[in-house]
């Protein structure tokens, strides 16, 4: 009887672990990744606005970034569960030439950033966005500029209509923001997330035209028309 017992406590034990297995690798198997990088002149803030969205606060001292710093986010859109990687490249040619091509391999998303306080790094949009041509990267990847350093109101060098009509001319969606001033935290969060939505309906796009091609039918692939996108 106690045999018996213990018996269908480690039947239901070993149902549960994998059970518990399963889910998990379901859940690791499902987590896409969307690989967003972020571009720019050198000390535009592309460091401490990716360190905004992933760590929530402003880094108290940056050095120039090296090559790339990776920061992760885990977010969840329609109840599903995404994984934001952002590349944090480095404005410093010295310190992105060996790097470049790995930027935009495979690449989802390209956060183009300037500096509000400085017009030669809104001048020089025109220089990234021609290497990041360069590099193929397809017309359907989603671009967003972003202006940053809006706290320094004193010094601004870039009228927000200009900033306008350069992000309509290249097709982009303008944010104008800070890192720094935490009033605006959710502003920096939503240039991420609203790329992440993108991504993540032209990825239901994708399913449900492949699957029309196989002549089936799945609902559930329907891009959501009551999308909490925040663009
Ligand atoms: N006032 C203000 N300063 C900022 C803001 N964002 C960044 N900074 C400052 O600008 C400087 C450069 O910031 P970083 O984030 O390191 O610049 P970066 O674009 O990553 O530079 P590289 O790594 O060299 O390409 C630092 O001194 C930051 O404290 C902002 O929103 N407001
Ligand atoms: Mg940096």
């Amino acid at each position: 009887m106690a045999n018996q017992a213990h018996g269908r406590g480690e039947g239901a034990r070993l149902a549960s672990n994998s059970l518990d297995l399963s889910t998990s690798l379901e859940r690791s198997v499902q987590t896409r990744i969307f690989k967003i990088i972020v571009i720019g002149d050198s000390n535009v803030g592309k460091t401490c606005l990716t360190f905004r969205f992933t760590g929530g606060s402003f880094p108290a001292k940056t050095e120039a970034t090296i090559g790339v710093d990776f920061r992760e986010k885990a977010v969840e859109i329609e109840g599903e569960r995404i994984k934001v990687q952002v590349w944090d490249t480095a404005g410093q040619e010295r310190f992105r030439k060996s790097m470049v091509e790995h930027y935009y391999r495979n690449v989802h998303a390209v956060v183009f950033v300037y500096d509000v306080t400085k017009m030669a790094s809104f001048e020089n949009l025109k220089t990234w966005i021609q290497e990041c041509n360069g590099h193929r990267v397809s017309a359907s990847v989603p671009r967003v500029l972003v202006g940053n350093k809006c706290d320094l109101v004193d010094q601004i060098q870039v009228p927000s209509n200009m900033a306008l009509k350069f992000a309509d001319a290249h097709n982009m969606l303008l944010f104008e923001t800070s890192a720094k001033d935490p009033k605006e935290s959710q502003n920096v969060d939503s240039i991420f997330m609203c790329l992440a939505c993108r991504l993540k309906a032209q990825k239901s796009l994708i399913y449900r035209n492949v699957e029309r091609e196989d002549g089936r039918v799945r609902l559930n692939q329907e891009p959501n028309p009551k999308s909490s996108c925040p663009c």
